[in-house]
This record gives C-alpha cells, structure tokens and sequence, in this order.
C-alpha cells in the first residue's frame, strides 16, 4: 500500500478485490511503493495562510484549490479542500477519498500526482497534489492572449493522449470519466498533465463497483452512448478525448451558446465531413502550414468521438497516430522541403496531362527522361534528341530538344509525327515542357536523375539534387506510410 498511514487504507485493502488475487499481487511486488504523507491539519493551515484569499488558485465543483508553501519552503504544493460531499451511493467513496484510492496506486509524470493527505476534525479529507505554476489548458485556450501556437497544441494533445493511456493500461484500468480542459493543468516545463480524479473509478467494467456507480462526467463532454452503469468503458475517456481535440484546433467550447450550433460536434464533424478542416481552426492562429497535420488531427477527433463505441480508437492508438503527427508537425523544414519537391512533380503532372492525353505516356516520357539524367555528369546541353526518346529523334529535322537559358531545365520540345511514345495533341505543336522534371545538381548543368518511389501503384517521384541521405530515404518511408495510413482513414471520415 502506497500510504505511510491513512483510516482509509484498511476500507481501501479491504474492498479491493484486485488485492484479493494473490497472483496479480505477486506481479506488482516489485513495483516501487509510492509514498503517501499524512499531514496535520494545522501543518495545511499554516501552509496555506489559513486558506486565505492569497493562496486560493481556483474553485470546483467540490471545493477549493490552495497554495501551500511546506517545508520551510522546500516544497510547494496545492491542497483541495473539500467544501461539500457528493455521495452518489451508499457504497460509494467521496471525491476526496476516490481520489487517494487511485493516485496513491498510480503515479506517473504524464499527472498531478498526489503527494499526501489531511483528515479534518469533520473527517473530510483533504488532498495535498502537486503544484502545477501556469494554470489549466482551458484557460491557455480560452483567455490567454498569446494563444498556443499549433506545436504546442500537438505536444499537449499527445501529452493528455498518454496520460489517458497511463489510467487505461494499468491493472486494473482506471477510467477517468472527466476528461476536460479544466482537468489538464501545466506544470513548471510547460507540460501538460490530467489532472481530478474525483469521479474516476478503477477496475473491470464488470466488477460490481463500476457496475453499481451511475454515470458522471462534464455535460459537453460525456460519451451520449454512457447512459447506464453497464455503458461505462474507456471509450467514454476515448469520446471526452475527441471533444477535447476539438476544442484544441478550434479554442472554442465544447459547449458555446456564441457559436451556432452551440455543441462543437454538431458544429466541426460537418465541417470535417466535408473536407473543410481550415474551417475547425482557432481563428486567432489559423490553420498550420502544413494543411495535413490538421487533416489528421481533424480525422482523429472525428474517429474518437463516433456514437458506436467499437469504433472508436483504443488510447494507445491516438498515441501513435498523435505521435506521426508531432514529428510532422516538429520537422516542418525537412516537410516543407519535401511537400514542395512534391507539390512541383504534382504541378509537373499537372501540366502534362494538359498537353498529352493519357497518363501512360506521362510515366513513359518521365522514365525517358529520368534514365537520361541517370548517367552522372551528362550535360543538358549534350542530351540529344536521341537520348529523349528514338521517335523524337527520328521524327525529322523539325523535333528537337533544346535547353532554355535556366541552366539544368528544358525549353521547348517540338514534338514530330509519328512518335510511338509520347502522343501528342496536334501535330507540329510546340508544347512547353515542364522544367521542374530535372534538377540542376551542384555543378552547374547536370543532370541528375530524379528518385521513383512507388507506392501502391502510386509513383512519387523525388527530385534530389544529390543522393538521398539517410534522412531524406527515412522521411521518405515515412510519407509513404503516412499515405497508405491516409487511405485507410478514409472510410473512417463517414459517420
Ligand atoms: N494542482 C494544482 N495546481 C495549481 N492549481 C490547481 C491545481 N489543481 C487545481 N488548481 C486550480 O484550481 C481550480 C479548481 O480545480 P478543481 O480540480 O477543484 O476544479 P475544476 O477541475 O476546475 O472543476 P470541477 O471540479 O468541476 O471538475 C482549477 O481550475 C485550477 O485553476
């Protein structure tokens, strides 16, 4: 047991039944025992300036938050001082005491652990939990001037992610029940933590505890299908996890009477359904850069907070989706970069499917061109219309290829009759090639080849000025199972 010494830790030993199972015990033997301090009440009093106005921090539903300087200094925490009980049954613990059960079993720096306790003269307990300094993500969302920037929303979007992940992977899980941007304080790093575990409860959905507790939450929040004692699962963390996504990108409420429709479901998943996820963003930052990171944190949310439990994602799935994500959204140079060599071979295509009629003869002209530029240190200037292609070459005095005044691209190519490979739409046309299909490498005028990654019959082609180093190759693989995870999003946009 995690206390030094607490009244409530025979009731606690007692009524778990996960304490009953010798062989779970056995497992968790080695577990390090997480202190739990008793302090006097008169030690909180004078702490706290007798829980004066100076040291207040913020008021709940079930009482006030404190500043208490312990220690002699050495140690500043916060003390929950409970104003009023809510007893939801006979069998059931208070906040206060709900709380203690479950952090002195679970201690992690992903939440605001607690650090000790105090039992009133009325037998209310108060809570002694770590002092977080920069207040609540609802009020960095919602009343700070210097809104978070879409990195910092990312990281605590992942840091909240792995804290639920925390309470649903131990044995047995914990189920929050309250996941809100009240609950995620940030501490002294600028980390995000979940905080109130009041109406969190712990254990198998089908020990009697959870079977017999009603259902709580936040209205905004709550999973709408957790109607029922029996509906309780670590979806409902999943679905408050969703509407809290929500409002991360958009710094709006979850439920804001400014807005029409008030609820941020009935108001984003339309807007998601269709594609418009620059519409979901905070106003006051915008959409990010690169559009893709909030394609995909829209998609998330979207997946967390669907009616039908099954579908939504388990925890330690966000997490990893999450976590593609930051490294997206925390290497946006190496992105940017390769976006843009992208976005031109798009462009490229673009443009030839103007000027030639089908796709075939797009890849084959490509591959011409690209096993030109294979051979190192050939000049542009020395690629001959017989190297671009035979039918090119042959095709009569008027075909030619020539290179335009920007060292390294191609200027006009008129096309001749008769070519087996590339098509062309009149004959004797002069088209203008797009320049972006060769790069000029460091010396100046050289070819080199561009990269063809296929992926699902997919081509992306890669314009390295040089070989690609291990990076590129990595963030390449990367993109690649970034879209094929895209692909399999897709049906999941549907609701
Ligand atoms: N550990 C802490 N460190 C610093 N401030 C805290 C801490 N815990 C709570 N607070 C402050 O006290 C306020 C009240 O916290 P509390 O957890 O009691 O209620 P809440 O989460 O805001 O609301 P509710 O009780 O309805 O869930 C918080 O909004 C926060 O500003």
């Amino acid at each position: 047991m995690g206390y030094l010494s607490c009244n409530a830790e025979s009731a606690i030993a007692t009524c778990d039944t996960y304490n009953w199972d010798l062989r779970k015990k056995k497992k968790t033997r080695n577990k390090p025992v997480i202190k739990i301090k008793e302090f006097f009440y008169h030690q909180l009093a004078s702490a706290t300036n007798d829980f004066s106005a100076e040291s207040f921090l913020g008021k709940g539903s079930h009482g006030s938050v404190y500043k208490a300087v312990l220690q002699d200094g050495k140690l500043i925490a916060a003390v929950k001082k409970t104003t009023f009980h809510i007893q939801p049954c006979t069998n059931c613990t208070s906040p206060a005491e709900n709380e203690i059960e479950i952090l002195s079993r679970i201690q992690n720096p992903r939440l605001v652990n607690l650090i000790g306790f105090c039992v009133d003269a009325k037998q209310n307990k108060l809570l002694v939990v770590e002092y977080m300094p920069n207040g609540s993500l609802y009020d960095l969302l919602h009343s700070s001037s210097r809104p978070p920037s879409w990195t910092r929303r990312v990281r605590f979007a992942l840091q909240i992610a792995k804290a639920i992940q925390t309470l649903h992977s131990s044995n047995p899980p914990v189920i929050h029940r309250d996941i809100k941007s009240s609950n995620i304080l940030i501490d002294e790093n600028r980390n995000a933590r979940l905080s109130d575990f009041g109406l969190a409860l712990r254990g198998h959905v089908e020990d009697v505890k959870i079977k017999c507790t009603p259902p709580a939450g936040t209205l905004g929040y709550l999973d709408p299908g957790y109607l029922a004692p029996g509906d309780l699962s670590t979806k409902s963390d999943v679905f408050s996890f969703g509407i809290l996504l929500l409002e991360i990108i958009s710094g709006r409420n979850a439920i804001d009477l400014n807005y029409s429709p008030p609820s941020v479901v009935d108001w984003a998943v339309p807007m998601i359904k269709h594609g418009n996820f620059t519409g979901i963003c905070d106003v006051r930052v915008g959409p990010p850069p690169d559009l893709t990171v909030i394609r995909k944190l829209a998609v998330l949310a979207a997946r967390c907070i669907r009616s039908s439990v099954k579908k939504r994602p388990e925890i330690s799935e966000v997490v990893e989706y999450l976590k593609e994500v930051r490294k997206r959204i925390e290497s946006p140079r190496i992105w940017s970069h390769f976006q843009r060599r992208v976005e031109k071979f798009q462009q490229a295509v673009e443009v030839k499917h103007e000027v030639f009629d089908g796709s075939e003869e797009l890849i084959k002209s490509s591959g011409r061109v690209s096993r030109v530029g294979s051979r190192r240190n050939r000049r542009v200037s020395s690629v001959s219309g017989a190297e671009y292609g035979n039918n090119v070459a042959t095709s009569g005095g008027d075909d030619f290829v020539t290179r335009s005044k920007s060292i390294g691209s191609f200027g006009e190519i008129k096309m001749g009759t008769g070519s087996p490979l590339v098509r062309r739409r009149a004959p004797g046309v002069a088209v203008k090639m797009p320049v972006m299909m060769l790069s000029k490498s460091s010396s100046m005028g050289v070819l080199q080849s561009p990269r063809v990654v296929r992926c699902n019959n997919k081509r992306y082609v890669f314009e390295f000025g040089k070989r690609p180093n291990s990076r590129e190759l990595e963030v390449s693989k990367l993109m690649i199972s970034l879209d094929e995870k895209l692909e399999q999003e897709k049906p999941f946009v549907s609701f």
